[in-house]
């Protein structure tokens, strides 16, 4: 038996059925896991499958990462709100004014349904390198103060914390506290970094991004393409 508490980890369930995923829950919530449905899952199987998650009390994380005006993010809010999932995202860039009424609908919903989502705010993704940021995307400077700077908007929106990469956990915490949620995706295990990098730029192992102090961590194909899924897991855990 492991002590770590393994909720603090969402595998991506980026599968293209609704049954693989399913085989994937089936397989991995004994461990204690949860799971993260983002746009390829959703956009398929919709609001049912997360529901039929959450109905069977595992953790969700709903990856949708809305980005829109105000008054559009907010009614996605609304409209997710009631899935149960623990944590939903919405894109910073949007602005201030948009987290806040993402935040403002789901407290509506905590009103009304007696729980809310945490919001999260998405920084920079992980796929994204500062060669990228400053050419393609003509942000200028070092990803890890765009990454604070967009943290601290979060904060100041009102918003539970944000999905960065492990390397900017510390000086997020720094500048927002330790309460103030990370969660961290762009993990690879030490032994298939270099198979699996692909389009991720930041990356970690769970360990490492645990020790900077994330406070949850998101692992798909580490996990999702493993020949045995399940033992990847424990043995992830087991180093924890
Ligand atoms: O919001 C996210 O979950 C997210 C943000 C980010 O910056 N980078 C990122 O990879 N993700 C998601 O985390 C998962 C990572 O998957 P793997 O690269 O297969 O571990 C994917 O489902 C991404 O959509």
């Amino acid at each position: 038996m492991h002590t770590f508490d393994a909720s603090r980890i969402y595998i991506a369930l980026d599968t293209s059925s609704v049954e693989q995923a399913r085989a994937f829950v089936r397989e991995l919530a004994p461990t204690g896991v949860g799971f993260k449905v983002g746009m390829q899952l959703f956009y398929q199987s919709g609001p049912a499958f997360v529901k039929e998650l959450t109905a069977q009390g595992l953790q969700v994380f709903l990856d949708l990462k809305f980005h829109d005006i105000p008054n559009t993010v907010a009614g996605a809010v609304q409209s997710i709100g009631e899935l149960g999932a623990a944590i939903c995202n919405v894109h910073v860039a949007g602005g201030l004014e948009m987290m806040k009424r993402a935040r403002q609908a789901a407290d509506a919903l905590a009103q009304r349904a007696g729980k809310r989502p945490q919001v999260i705010g998405v920084t920079q993704l992980t796929s994204t390198s500062r060669e990228m940021m400053n050419e393609e995307v003509g942000i200028p400077g070092d990803v890890q103060d765009v990454v604070i700077r967009y943290a601290l908007l979060a904060q100041t929106a009102g918003l539970d914390g944000v999905v960065a990469s492990g390397h900017e956990v510390r000086g997020i915490r720094e500048a927002c506290g330790d309460d103030f949620v990370t969660v961290i995706p762009g993990i690879r295990l030490a032994a298939n970094d270099s198979a699996l990098i692909h389009d991720q730029k930041r990356v970690m192992t769970p360990h490492e991004a645990f020790q900077e102090g994330a406070h949850a961590i998101v692992i798909g194909r580490a996990v999702t393409q493993a020949a045995e899924p399940r033992a990847t897991v424990e043995q992830i855990l087991a180093a924890l």
